[in-house]
Parts: C-alpha cells; sequence; structure tokens
C-alpha cells in the first residue's frame, strides 16, 4: 500500500522537494536505448520493421501496416450505437473547448506604416499516437484528432498498435471513431516504432513525415517521442499517467480512493499520490484503497502501482505546504478536495489539468468534461501544458513596414548593426536610401 512520506515540521527548498518527489523507477531516460533502437530498425527497414516488432511487442504479425479504406469503413459501420453517442457528444464537447483555445491574430501598429502582425499557422502535417496496449483508447482519438482538425491541421496520420485479438487489425472502436472523424490515414502500429515511422517516414507504403507527433502513450512512446524531437515537434511526453489529490478532512476517504485507483489502472508504473494535512483522512483513505484495490478488476496491476515507488501518501502541515509539493510534482492531474477549494487553487502553479471539488473527478476529464485527457506526465506539467489546438498552431509574424516607416528607423538599425559589426545589415537599409 502507499508508502508515506511526512514532511510535517520541515520545510525544505524547492530543490529539496524535488528531491523528495516520488517518481518511478522505471522512468522515461531508463527507455530511451530502447525507443532509439527501436526507430533506428524502422529508419533502415521499414514496413518490415514495424511488422516485425508488432510480432515481437503486440504478439501479433499485421497483414500490412497501412489500414485499408474498407476496414475503416466498416469499422465505422459496426460501431455500437451506445458507443457512437457517447463519442459523438465527446467530440462536441471536446471541439467546443478546442475551439476557445485558438488564439486571435493579433495586428500591433508601431508607428504611421510600421505594422507587425501576428498569425497562427497550422502545421500542415501531424501524426496521432493512440495506445493500444494493456488497455485501448478509443477516447485518445478523440482527443488528438478534434484539437488538430480545430487548429486547421491539413494532413491528419494516426497509429494505433495491432491487436492479437482481432487477427492484427487496430482495435475496431479506434478505427470506427477515427472514421467518424473523416480521418482516412491509419496505420497498424505502434510504441516506439510507430513514432519513429512519423517523424521519418516510411517509404513504400506512403507515409511521409510529419512535423509534429502528438498523443499518450506508455514509457517506450514517451522516450521516442523525446528521441525524435530533432527532428519533428512533440506535444509533451505524455507517458505513464500520474494523480495528485490534495485533500483535507471534510474530502470523502472513499472518493479519494476511488480516484487513486481510477488512475493506477493504467499502467503498474502510474502513479497515485494523497497529500494531506490530515493523517485522520490518510488512514481512512488507506482503508478504501485496500478495499478497492482488492476488488477492482486489474488489481494486479492497480496493486503494483500503488506499492511502488513514484506512488504515497503526503502528510503536510497545512495547505500551502501541500501546494508546495504539488508545485514541485507538477502533477499530471491535480485534484483539489478541501474545504476552501479556490485558496489552494490560488497556490497551484504547476499541473497538466486541474480538478476541482468532490463533483470534478480525474475519470471526468478523460472522457466527458470538454477539455483534453493528453496531458504531461513524470512532472513536465512544471513546464509543459496538456495538448489543445495550440499544440498544433504557431505564431508567425508578419512584417510590413512601408518606405517612409523605414527611413525612419533606420538611424536605429545603423547604431545597433556598426555596434555588432555587421556593417551589411545597416547597409541593407542605407542602399534603399541612396540620397
Ligand atoms: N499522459 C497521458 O496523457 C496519457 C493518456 C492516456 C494514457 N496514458 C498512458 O499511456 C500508456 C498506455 O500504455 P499501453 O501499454 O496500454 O499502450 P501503448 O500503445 O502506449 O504501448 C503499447 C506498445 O508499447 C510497445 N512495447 C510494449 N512492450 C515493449 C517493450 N518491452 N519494449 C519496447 N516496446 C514495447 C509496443 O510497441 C506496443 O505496441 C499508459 O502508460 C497510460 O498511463 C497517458
Ligand atoms: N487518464 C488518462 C490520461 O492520463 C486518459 C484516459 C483515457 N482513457 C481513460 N483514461
Ligand atoms: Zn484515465
Amino acid at each position: 500500500m502507499l508508502r508515506t512520506i511526512d514532511l510535517r515540521g520541515t520545510r525544505p527548498s524547492t530543490a529539496g522537494l524535488l528531491a523528495l518527489v516520488p517518481r518511478a523507477a522505471t522512468d522515461v531516460s531508463a527507455a530511451l536505448d530502447a525507443a532509439r533502437s527501436i526507430i533506428d530498425e524502422v529508419r533502415e527497414h521499414g514496413e518490415t520493421a514495424l511488422l516485425d516488432q508488432a510480432e515481437r511487442f503486440d504478439g501479433v504479425r499485421p497483414s500490412a501496416v497501412r489500414v485499408p479504406a474498407d476496414e475503416l469503413a466498416a469499422a465505422l459501420e459496426g460501431l455500437a450505437p451506445e458507443i457512437r453517442a457517447a463519442a459523438l457528444q465527446t467530440i462536441e464537447r471536446v471541439r467546443a473547448a478546442s475551439e476557445a483555445q485558438v488564439p486571435a491574430p493579433q495586428t500591433t501598429v508601431l508607428a504611421a506604416g510600421a505594422v507587425v502582425e501576428q498569425r497562427w499557422q497550422p502545421v500542415a502535417r501531424v501524426g496521432l499516437y493512440v495506445p493500444g496496449g494493456k488497455a485501448v483508447y478509443p477516447s485518445s482519438v478523440i482527443m488528438n484528432v478534434v484539437p488538430a482538425q480545430v487548429a486547421g491541421v491539413r494532413s491528419i496520420a494516426l497509429a494505433s498498435p495491432a491487436q492479437s485479438e482481432f487477427g492484427g487489425r487496430i482495435h475496431p472502436t479506434i478505427a470506427g471513431i477515427a472514421a467518424l472523424l473523416g480521418i482516412t490515414e491509419v496505420y497498424a502500429m505502434g510504441g516506439a516504432g510507430a513514432i519513429g515511422a512519423f517523424a521519418y517516414g516510411v517509404e513504400g507504403i506512403g507515409l511521409e513525415p510529419v512535423q509534429r507527433v502528438t498523443g499518450p502513450g506508455n514509457v517506450f512512446v514517451a522516450a521516442a517521442k523525446r528521441v525524435v524531437q530533432s527532428v519533428t515537434g512533440i506535444d509533451a511526453e505524455a507517458g505513464p499517467t500520474d494523480i495528485l489529490v490534495i485533500a483535507d478532512d471534510s474530502a470523502d476517504p472513499d472518493f479519494v480512493a476511488a480516484d487513486l485507483v481510477s488512475q493506477a489502472e493504467h499502467d503498474e508504473l502510474a502513479a497515485a499520490v494523497l497529500v494531506t494535512d490530515s493523517p485522520e483522512l490518510a488512514a481512512r483513505v488507506a482503508e478504501r484503497l485496500e478495499a478497492r484495490v482488492t476488488a477492482t478488476k486489474h488489481s494486479a496491476r492497480v496493486r503494483e502501482a500503488i506499492d511502488g515507488v513514484q506512488s504515497a501518501v503526503v502528510l503536510v502541515d497545512d495547505l500551502e505546504q501541500a501546494a508546495d509539493f504539488a508545485n514541485a510534482f507538477g502533477p499530471e492531474h491535480l485534484e483539489i478536495q478541501v474545504r476552501d477549494v479556490d485558496a489552494t487553487l490560488a497556490r497551484i502553479e504547476n499541473a497538466g489539468a486541474i480538478f476541482v471539488g468532490s463533483f470534478s473527478p480525474v475519470s471526468l476529464g478523460d472522457y466527458a468534461a470538454g477539455s483534453n485527457h493528453v496531458l504531461p506526465t513524470g512532472g513536465q506539467a512544471r513546464h509543459a501544458s496538456g495538448l489543445s489546438a495550440a499544440t498544433f498552431l504557431r505564431p508567425q509574424q508578419v512584417v510590413r513596414y512601408d518606405e517612409q516607416a523605414l527611413r525612419e528607423v533606420a538611424p536605429v538599425i545603423a547604431a545597433l548593426s556598426t555596434e555588432e559589426d555587421l556593417p551589411a545589415h545597416g547597409e541593407a537599409v542605407t542602399a534603399r536610401f541612396p540620397r
């Protein structure tokens, strides 16, 4: 069960807190070498490597990596009505929230005839990863595709691992929801190989390199995204899930336990952390946790995650210290279940997504809140953010000066170019004003 980190009576510095933050023993950096060699195989041997890797890691050899159009059409046709309806509702909510993430273009007039515009340009082509190992993630199709479409990305490719249960095809619900969203370029490939295929392209199957790879995945997927960052953009390292709950004695211990188990269910490497100023609450959560871990379907996986070094109950003196710890941890998901939620919320700087109050569990955000569930893990939320329409957009500056506006600023350019000993820069301006 959860180990205890007792911070009561201490006031560690940020560096001190960072050293105490629980993290999995197998992290992204530990998976880098494996990811790199898997990517190299794909660069060298293309589709054959992807088929070999499916056989090796997914236990099945697909007949081809590219998913044929008729398979997508059949999957769309075969979507169960309740799944189709749930997907459509999620799509509608995620689309509405994603539209609000598109920044407005700006025009700044610095003087008469001197204008700097800022426009938001979508990346041209993206590769979206949808996990499918220990669990399959049709919801991640929506979380990837919708913001890319809202941003105006022209070319979208999607990948998910081959499933042995379906003879090497991708999971039919993933195929069906991709088709529902109008995606036609889909590949049965998983893990680091899929990320490498997106980054470098695969000749022979028409897979052209992408400019950005996004989507969640296990530690190998996250490591592969780190490896390919020099050739393609990524969203964030959205690897093995974590949840951190800040709770005081007003929280319902069963709600807290249920939420910790819900995210531990993803992966043995998932982190479940409770931070509380109430030892009584900690004890009651531990009781409920034991009952829930024993009863839940994926009990062995959940127990391994909860028992892992990455999971803990952290005892603090007060909720200010709880917020300091959360900021050092940089959780993917932060839940705040305390009496005065806004006071704690105001102290939070770092989190992928924040779930406030007793009736906003992480599972809500996983499927139906309208927020995006692809979020930075492993402390990356200290500097990165979750997937959004903005992930697929780049600000570009457009400079528009007329003759008079350039003439007015010419002495500034002359002074600075002379100071930098780059006189040709100044001459490019004076050439325009010979007299
Ligand atoms: N942070 C987020 O936004 C977010 C969202 C959803 C899920 N997740 C995480 O995504 C992950 C999903 O993992 P999954 O395993 O179910 O699916 P996955 O698709 O991420 O991983 C399966 C693939 O991993 C590769 N693989 C498996 N074993 C390997 C090995 N020993 N060496 C090299 N490669 C190997 C294979 O290529 C396989 O196809 C979980 O960790 C979950 O927590 C994160
Ligand atoms: N909790 C995951 C994000 O870390 C997302 C997810 C998808 N399905 C279930 N959960
Ligand atoms: Zn989840």
